[in-house]
């Protein structure tokens, strides 16, 4: 069998990049974000829902639009029950969502805040995500190259 150049996959984050944060441990009915330069406050009551965009094992995704700034985001809604393995498991999504927010190939996180006994996460819109993007490709007959996988 002929042997095969393992290509490399790795991604080089600069170290500095890394930040640690820790997630907040009274998350709030609002929260502040920052997008470029304009820092703005953000209250569930504001944002109003455009379209769903997925969903996940854990909750569901939707693009809204915060009506004071016209600013489109991503929300991740997720149910908080008392169920001590989902808590565990919002917190390592919120944990994951802002310590990769400095992260070039992961998109931004702006904040996440309580409504209702809910987490709702607020993130930057992706234009497609894998899951989609890779269904078009295959029906196109065509592959993603490896590299842009990883
Ligand atoms: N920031 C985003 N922009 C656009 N679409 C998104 C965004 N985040 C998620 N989606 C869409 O919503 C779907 C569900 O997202 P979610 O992060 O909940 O999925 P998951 O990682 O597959 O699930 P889980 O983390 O619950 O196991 C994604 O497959 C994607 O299509």
């Amino acid at each position: 069998m002929a042997s095969r150049k393992k290509p490399n996959l790795k991604l080089h984050v600069p170290e500095e990049s890394i930040v640690p944060v820790i997630p907040p441990a009274n998350l709030d009915t609002r929260t502040t974000i920052t997008i470029g330069d304009k820092t703005f406050d953000v209250e569930a009551d504001d944002l109003e829902k455009i379209c769903d965009l997925g969903r996940g094992a854990y909750g569901i995704v939707e693009k809204m639009r915060h009506i004071p700034s016209g600013t489109i985001m991503a929300v991740k809604r997720i149910t908080a029950t008392v169920n001590t393995q989902e808590q565990k498991r919002l917190l390592m999504d919120l944990d994951i969502s802002m310590r990769s927010s400095d992260c070039l190939y992961t998109v931004q996180f702006y904040g996440a805040l309580f409504r209702e006994g809910d987490v709702w996460i607020c993130m930057e819109v992706m234009d497609t995500s894998l899951d989609k993007f890779y269904a078009k490709v295959y029906k196109h007959g065509k592959s993603i190259p490896e590299v842009a996988l990883a």
